[in-house]
């Protein structure tokens, strides 16, 4: 399902460039749920991007589902991306001045739906994600938890064949991280290929995690 080969990446800062992947090679197949550990600045959140083709590597290769999304013009990759990959952000990245419901609709929108079946597509997907109760709420009057629902509703109102999940936790307590965990579990039973980058420890004993990798500096160890 995702296949790297060689890649690097680096950023100018200032006068200078930097690596933030050192040929990456990896492999996840169909139905693999992988996480990606590593700590903060180690590449985890750049690696993502590449692997939905919100950025392209300096070198190397990216495919997704057999397609090279990395040599994808912005338009084929942008399509890609909506309909075999759900991303679940760290900060959510909602439209807080839309309803929980619109949110979740957003990604369907360029795919020119009827209404009732953009409606029923995100009721569906809230449900799935027990948030249903609050679709016609603003977001910016949610919990943080509700939020993350409402974000991973988004993620997987197109039934994507991949998520990516990038410190899924880092603005959750406890409580709400394991609920999170139960639905990755679910996901994981559907045959729902996933790749979870994160630093927290509670996903490093999941008895439904096939693999767990690290990244450390760029490079994977
Ligand atoms: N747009 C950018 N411009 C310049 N440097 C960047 C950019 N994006 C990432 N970097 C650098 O690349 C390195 C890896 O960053 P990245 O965000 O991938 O790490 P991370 O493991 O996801 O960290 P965190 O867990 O804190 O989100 C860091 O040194 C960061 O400063």
């Amino acid at each position: 399902m995702i296949q790297l080969h060689d890649v690097c990446k680096s950023f100018m800062q200032g006068d200078e460039s930097v690596f933030a992947l050192r040929q990456i090679s990896l492999h996840v197949k169909r139905g693999e749920c992988v996480v990606l550990k590593g700590n903060s600045g180690s590449g985890k959140s750049t690696l993502l991007s590449l692997i939905a083709g919100l950025a392209q590597p300096n070198s190397g290769e990216v495919s997704v589902d057999g397609r090279e999304i990395s040599k994808l013009p912005e338009p084929f990759s942008a399509k890609l991306r909506r309909q075999k990959i759900g991303f679940i952000f760290q900060k959510f990245h909602l439209i807080p001045h839309l309803t929980a419901l619109e949110n979740v609709i957003t990604p369907l929108i360029p795919e020119n739906l009827a209404l009732s079946l953009l409606d029923e597509k995100a009721k569906t997907s809230m449900e799935q994600c027990g948030i249903a109760h609050k679709a016609q709420m603003r977001v910016n009057r949610l919990s943080g938890g509700e939020q993350q629902r409402v974000a991973i509703a988004r993620a997987l109102v197109n039934n994507p064949l991949l998520i990516l999940a990038d410190e899924p936790t880092a603005n959750l307590d406890e409580n709400l991280s394991r609920e999170l965990i139960a639905q990755f579990e679910r996901l994981k039973h559907q045959g729902i290929t996933q790749l979870i980058a994160t630093h927290d420890p509670l996903f490093f004993e999941l008895g439904f995690v096939d693999r767990i990798i690290e990244i450390k500096n760029g490079e994977l160890v």
